[in-house]
């Protein structure tokens, strides 16, 4: 798995590193713009060639349109000459020194470029301060105003180091206008070349968040880049919340600080110790950092098929709610045993059990009329997982359920979903019932409901950064639940009561927007069941499910429909070589 770091993580290893004397913040800074500048050829090789020989295919050849609206400069239409232009806007902190490099960088590689600084040259912390003196021997800064920028803004490249994880405010005045620019233009078709330096500009680097007073702007104050480039390891606000859309694509440049993110206190002088609690996981399947394993690991040792009876592969229970209602559980039941639980079966209330006989045929059914059935049924040892909330109803049966689950005198590890979660939210006395082996798996209008005060928060206007996150909210919901929490969406967060702490993005190349659809959830709940069932704990079991949930989505493309995503697990577990 690749580990996320926040903004104060990464500049204690930042800070690390440049106390153990074997790096200076230069050359941190050197690396950094490097690396920015072979992304940028990574990602757009025609750059690396003269305008007139480069592949006109797909605009990616001649002069991309200003990203302010307005004709071009008459001089830059008269411009015939073969040199690629840049623009580069610096800030006032350490990105912006980033930002002098990069534009060094293409000078050197035969690029013209105009350099913005925003702010007093003088006040720039010492590193930037160098590299802003290296460029102002080559070519002169302009201040950046939106009135100046309008006038030369028309290039091969835009590169923003503006702010990076340093952002701690909303950005304000004239700079805030043109950031609405640089993050609202072109429509949905066309983006600009827009490289962004760490994170983009107005973005908060831990929460994914548009530091701003008002959130409900119809265009953001935060760059809208094609490309980030941010260094050592991903930040958690590239994968939550707005981040993705801003992002562009996201690509991690080492920068050689690697072995300080275990950095002890030096001895003598009790400096350069690294915090890096809480940690924050992505679970991925692309390869985003060197020596990371490709692959978010499914423990196979729990999936490998052991000689014995189908019981020895754990048995799932999951509860169903009345007539007509009984398709959610029956996703959930079919998802449980394709994931791998050796058994199944359907608690139904006595009334169903036609309608779900009728559609059922593995999957095992039992007649389940109220708690006292139910405390019967759990007499049975073998059962070792229980879900249940999809299509339970939201009534006293429910209710008389939910607490019968939690309260057994053996508590079962059990997934908590749908009417489950507002049934909970609705009795207090059930919420404290709940246990370590609990999974909770709310989409934000029942995590609204579950924690009203977290909710609050995270939906306030973020106003400072680094500002309260999805991570935040899903670590204080489960240490405030005693148990897992599965926070869904596209940046579904997943935490326990510690503080271990996962996403499971399916954003940039693992965007399954067709994975949105009726019943989808039903058979997350399921394959999370499955998984307790064969033995994961609660948080891999999480964790394990939502991976191949999009997994599956992505494996079956779009069209997909709920009773798709069971059916795709055979073909990814042979891929998988489970
Ligand atoms: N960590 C690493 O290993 C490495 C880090 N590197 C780079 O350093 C970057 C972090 O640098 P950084 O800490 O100087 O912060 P940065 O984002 O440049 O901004 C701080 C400045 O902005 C100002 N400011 C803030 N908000 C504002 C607002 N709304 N409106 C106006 N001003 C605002 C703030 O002012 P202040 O809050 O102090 O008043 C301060 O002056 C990082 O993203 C990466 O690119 C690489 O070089 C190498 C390795
Ligand atoms: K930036």
């Amino acid at each position: 798995m690749t580990e996320l770091l926040t903004a104060a993580q990464m500049r204690a290893i930042e800070q690390a590193a440049i106390e153990s004397g074997e790096v200076t913040g230069l050359e941190l800074m050197e690396r950094a713009g490097q690396g920015v500048v072979d992304a940028i050829f990574a990602e757009w090789p025609e750059l690396a060639m003269p305008k007139h020989s480069a592949p006109a295919a797909g605009g990616a050849g001649g002069s991309t349109p200003s990203p302010l609206r307005g004709s071009p400069p008459e001089y830059l239409e008269r411009d015939d000459n073969e040199m690629r232009r840049a623009v580069v806007l610096c800030g006032p902190g350490n990105n912006g020194g980033d930002g002098f490099v990069v534009a060094r960088l293409l000078r050197d590689a035969g690029w013209q470029v105009e350099v913005f600084l925003y702010g007093d040259a003088e006040k720039l912390p010492p590193d930037a301060k160098v590299n802003h003196e290296r460029w102002v021997k080559i070519a002169p800064v302009t201040a950046l105003t939106e009135q100046a920028f309008r006038k030369v803004a028309f290039a091969d490249m835009y590169v923003d180091a503006l702010f990076g994880t340093g952002l701690t405010r909303p950005v304000a005045g004239d700079l805030a206008g043109l950031l609405r620019h640089l993050g609202g233009y072109g429509g949905d078709d066309y983006r600009p070349r827009m490289v962004a330096v760490d994170v983009p500009s107005g973005l908060c680097a831990d929460s994914g968040r548009v530091v701003t007073p008002n959130p409900r702007a119809r265009v953001p104050t935060a760059t809208l880049a094609r490309l980030t480039v941010t260094f050592d390891s991903p930040k958690c606000g590239h994968f939550v919340g707005d981040g993705p859309h801003h992002c562009g694509r996201i690509v991690v440049k080492d920068i050689g600080v690697r072995q300080f993110r275990e950095h002890k206190p030096n001895p003598h002088t009790g400096r350069g110790h690294v915090v890096r609690f809480p940690r924050t996981s992505l679970i991925g399947k692309r390869r985003m950092v060197p020596d990371e394993r490709p692959f978010f690991s499914v423990d196979i040792r729990y999936f490998t098929k052991n000689q014995g009876h189908k019981y020895a592969h754990g048995h799932a229970f999951i509860l169903s709610g009345g007539v007509g209602k009984g398709g959610a559980a029956r996703l959930a039941a079919r998802g449980a045993l394709r994931v791998g639980a050796g058994a199944v079966t359907l608690g139904s209330p006595p009334a169903a059990l036609i309608e779900n006989a009728a559609q059922l045929n593995a999957i095992m059914l039992q007649s389940l009329k109220d708690p006292d059935a139910l405390r019967v049924l759990l007499q049975d040892t073998r059962i070792n997982a229980l879900c249940i909330g999809p299509g339970l109803g939201l009534n006293d049966r429910g209710a008389a359920l939910v607490a019968g689950v939690l309260g057994g005198e053996e508590p079962r590890p059990t997934v908590l979903d749908a009417d489950a979660l507002t049934l909970l939210a609705q009795d207090r006395a059930l919420f404290d019932e709940l246990h370590a082996n609990c999974v909770l798996t709310p989409h934000a209008g029942e995590f609204a409901r579950l924690f009203p005060e977290i909710a609050e928060k995270l939906n306030a206007p973020a106003t400072t950064g680094p500002a309260y996150s999805k991570v935040d909210a899903t670590r204080e919901a489960a240490k405030r639940a005693g148990c897992v929490v599965l926070f869904k969406g596209p940046d579904t967060v997943i935490a326990d009561p510690s503080g271990r702490c996962s996403i499971n993005a399916s954003v940039y190349e693992r965007s399954a927007p067709w994975l949105a659809t009726a019943g989808s959830g039903d058979v997350l709940a399921g394959f999370i069941t499955g998984l307790l069932a064969r033995g994961f704990g609660a948080m891999q079991a999480a964790e394990t499910g939502a991976w191949l949930h999009t997994e599956c989505a992505l494996s079956f493309g779009p069209g997909l429909i709920a009773e798709d995503l069971p059916e795709e697990l055979p073909k990814l577990f042979r891929e998988l070589g489970i």
